[in-house]
C-alpha cells in the first residue's frame, strides 16, 4: 500500500464526498438488512394463525399487508441510497482518475527529450491509460465494496447473533473458505489477463506499425508475410484469451456451489435446532437463508478486492516511477526574459548520454541579432544538435551558450521557446486541418495571416488546389501531403509565429531549387531583425547567409562568407563545385 499513498492527497481533496458516500453506504445497508427480519415476521404471523393464536382473518391480512409494505419501503429506500452510494463513491474515483491523468500528462510535458528517447511511446501511453484505469478500480469499486462488505457484515452479524448464536456460527463457516477460493481465482485471472493484455498490446502495436508502413509493405510485396505474422500473433492471442476464459468461467459456478453449501447448512442445522426447540420459528431459517445470500457476494468481493488492490499497487508503482523523475531541463525563473536574438557559442561541448556520442567538440561562433547563419556539413556532423541546444531541448555539457549575453539556462524557458520558430528536419503535422496546423505557431492568428504565411512558404497554391483548401484534414502525420508540401506547411507554421530566432533544420531538402530560391527570398525579407540559422546540405540554401560555418565531426572546420569560402580549398568549395556541375548537367539535359 506504500505506493498507493500517493493518492492520499486526492482522498483529502474529496474528503467531503467520501464521508457522505460512506454514511450513505452504511444507511443503505441498514435498510437492506430489514428485509430478512421482515420475512421472518411473515412466518411468525402465519405460524400464529396456524397455531390458532390469532383467529381473525382481518388481523392476519392487515399484519401481513403491513409487513409487505415495510419490505417494499425498505427495498425502495435501500435502492435509492445504493444509487447515491454509487454516485458519490464511483464519481470520486472518476474525479481522481481525471486528476491523476492530468498530473501524469503535465509531468510528461515537463520531461526532456532524453526521457522520451529512453522510454517507448507505448509504455508512456500505457501508464497514463491502463495503469491509471487500474488505480481507479482501487479508488472506486474496491473502496466501495470494502465499505459495503464491512458494514453489511457487521450489521448482519449483530442481527444474526441476536437471533440464533449457534446457527450463526455454522452459517458463517463456509464464508472464509469462499473468500480464499475467490482470492486465488482472482489472482489466477489477473495473471492470465495480464498476459492477454500484453498480447493485445503486441497485436495493436504491430498492426499500427504495418498500417503506418503500408507503402513499404506494398512496395516490397510482403503483404502475405505480414498477414502470416499477424495471423500467428492473433492465434497466440486467441489461445491466451481462451485460457483466461477457462479460469474465469469457474468464478460463478464456485460462487453458486458455496452459496448452495451454506444454504444446506442453514436448512440442515436450522431444521435440527427447530425440531429441538432451540429456535422458535421456521421464519428464522428463512431469515438466515436471506442473510447467507446477502453476505456471499460481499465476502466473495473480499478476494476480488484484494486482487484489485494488488494490481492498483503495481500500477501506481509504475506511475510513481515516472512521477519521481525530475525534469533535466527546468525553468530557472518565472520572470519573463526579453529576448533580442544574439547567439554566442563559446567552446561548447555536448555528448548524448544514451549513446555516448560526442556530437559537439568545442564549437564557438557568434551571431548577432538580425543576422543569418548557415551551417553546412556531412551527415552526423552535429548540425541539428546546435539547433537543439539553442532551443534548450538539451543542456550543454561544457563551455558556454549565451543568448543576449546571458547563459541560456538562466533565461526564462517559456520566453526562450516563445521567441524561437523551429522547423525540424522531419516535418511533423498533426491530424487536423491545414489551417490549424499552421496556426499552431500562433493560436490567435487570423485567416489572412495564415494565408500570408502559406504564401511566403510557397504552399498557398497547393493548399487552394485541395477540395477543402485550408480546411483539408491531414491524415496521421500528414500522409496525404508530399514531403515538400509538409516541409513548407511546417515553414509557414514558423513564419506565422514571427519569432526573434528562426531555426530551419534542413527544411528545404524536399523542395526543388526554384521553390527553394523563392522561399529563401521571402525569408530574407521577413527575417529582417530576426536571427536566422539555416542548416542545409545545399550551397544554394547557404550562400546568401551573412555567415557560413562548416562542421565536421562536431568541430567547425571552416567559417566565413560564401565568397570567402569558395575561394579556399575545403569542404565548402568542393560541395559548391559539385552542386554547380550537377545543376549545369540538369540544365543541359533540360535544354
Ligand atoms: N537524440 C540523440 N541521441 C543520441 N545520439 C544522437 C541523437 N541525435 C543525434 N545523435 C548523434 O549525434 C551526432 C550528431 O547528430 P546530428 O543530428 O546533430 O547531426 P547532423 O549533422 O544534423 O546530421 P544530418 O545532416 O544527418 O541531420 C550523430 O552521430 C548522431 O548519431
Amino acid at each position: 500500500m506504500k505506493e498507493l499513498q500517493h493518492l492520499n492527497k486526492y482522498f483529502l481533496k474529496y474528503k467531503g464526498q467520501l464521508i457522505i458516500g460512506i454514511l450513505i453506504t452504511i444507511v443503505a445497508r441498514i435498510f437492506l438488512l430489514f428485509t430478512p427480519r421482515l420475512v421472518k415476521n411473515i412466518f411468525v404471523v402465519v405460524e400464529n394463525y396456524k397455531n390458532n393464536l390469532v383467529t381473525s382473518n382481518r388481523t392476519i391480512q392487515s399484519e401481513l399487508g403491513e409487513i409487505i409494505l415495510y419490505i417494499i419501503g425498505a427495498a425502495i429506500i435501500a435502492g435509492i441510497l445504493t444509487f447515491f452510494m454509487r454516485q458519490t463513491l464511483i464519481n470520486i474515483s472518476r474525479y481522481i482518475e481525471f486528476d491523476l491523468k492530468n498530473e501524469v500528462y503535465q509531468h510528461y510535458q515537463k520531461l526532456s527529450l532524453k526521457f522520451y528517447k529512453n522510454n517507448r511511446t507505448g509504455d508512456l501511453m500505457n501508464r497514463i491509460s491502463e495503469d491509471v484505469g487500474r488505480v481507479r478500480m482501487y479508488v472506486g469499486p474496491a473502496i466501495m465494496y470494502s465499505i459495503n462488505t464491512v458494514t453489511l457484515f457487521v450489521i448482519a452479524l449483530i442481527y444474526m447473533f441476536n437471533e440464533a448464536p449457534s446457527l450463526t456460527l455454522y452459517t458463517i463457516v463456509p464464508l472464509p473458505i469462499l473468500s480464499v477460493i475467490i482470492y486465488k481465482l482472482s489472482k489466477e485471472i489477473h495473471k492470465r489477463s495480464t498476459i492477454v493484455q500484453q498480447y493485445l498490446s503486441h497485436l495493436s502495436s504491430s498492426t499500427q506499425e504495418s498500417f503506418s508502413g503500408i507503402s513499404i509493405i506494398k512496395a516490397y510485396g510482403i503483404e502475405a508475410q505480414t498477414s502470416a505474422d499477424f495471423n500467428e500473433l492473433s492465434q497466440t492471442s486467441k489461445e491466451k484469451q481462451l485460457s483466461l476464459v477457462r479460469v474465469s468461467s469457474l468464478f460463478f459456478p464456485m460462487m453458486i456451489l458455496l452459496i448452495g453449501i451454506s444454504n444446506l447448512i442453514v436448512i440442515y442445522v436450522g431444521g435440527l435446532q427447530y425440531i429441538n426447540g432451540e429456535i422458535e420459528s421456521l421464519g428464522t431459517i428463512a431469515e438466515f437463508i436471506i442473510y447467507v445470500n446477502m453476505l456471499t457476494w460481499p465476502v466473495a468481493t473480499v478476494g476480488w478486492v484484494t486482487s484489485i488492490v494488488q494490481q492498483a499497487e503495481a500500477s501506481q508503482k509504475r506511475i510513481n516511477e515516472f512521477l519521481k523523475i525530475t525534469p533535466d531541463i527546468t525553468n530557472p525563473t518565472i520572470e519573463p526574459s526579453d529576448i533580442t536574438g544574439n547567439i554566442e557559442f563559446k567552446n561548447v561541448h555536448f555528448t548524448y548520454s544514451d549513446t555516448n556520442i560526442e556530437a559537439l567538440k568545442g564549437v564557438s561562433f557568434t551571431l548577432e541579432h538580425g543576422k543569418s547563419l548557415a551551417i553546412i556539413g556531412k551527415t552526423g556532423s552535429g548540425k541539428s544538435t546546435i539547433l537543439d541546444l539553442i532551443g534548450r531541448l538539451y543542456d550543454i555539457e561544457k563551455g558556454q551558450l549565451l543568448i543576449d549575453n546571458t547563459p541560456i539556462d538562466k533565461l526564462n524557458l517559456t520566453s526562450l521557446r516563445d521567441s524561437i520558430g523551429y522547423v525540424p528536419q522531419d516535418a511533423f503535422l498533426f491530424s487536423d486541418t491545414i489551417n490549424n496546423n499552421i496556426k499552431f505557431g500562433k493560436e490567435d492568428a487570423t485567416d489572412e495571416e495564415v494565408i500570408q504565411a502559406a504564401k511566403y512558404a510557397q504552399v498557398h497554391k497547393n493548399i487552394i488546389g485541395f477540395n477543402k483548401g485550408y480546411e483539408t484534414i491531414l491524415g496521421e502525420r500528414g500522409i496525404t501531403l508530399s514531403g515538400g508540401q509538409k516541409q513548407r506547411i511546417s515553414i509557414a507554421r514558423a513564419i506565422i509565429k514571427d519569432p526573434k530566432i528562426l531555426l530551419l533544420d534542413d527544411s528545404l531538402s524536399a523542395v526543388d531549387t526554384e521553390t527553394e530560391e523563392k522561399i529563401l527570398n521571402h525569408l530574407n525579407n521577413l527575417s529582417k531583425g530576426k536571427t536566422t540559422i539555416i542548416v542545409s546540405h545545399r550551397v544554394s540554401s547557404a550562400k546568401n547567409a551573412d555567415k557560413i560555418i562548416v562542421l565536421d565531426e562536431g568541430k567547425i572546420v571552416q567559417s566565413g562568407s560564401h565568397e570567402a569560402l569558395i575561394n579556399v580549398d575545403g569542404y565548402y568549395k568542393h560541395l559548391y563545385l559539385k552542386q554547380l556541375s550537377e545543376t549545369s548537367n540538369t540544365d543541359n539535359l533540360n535544354s
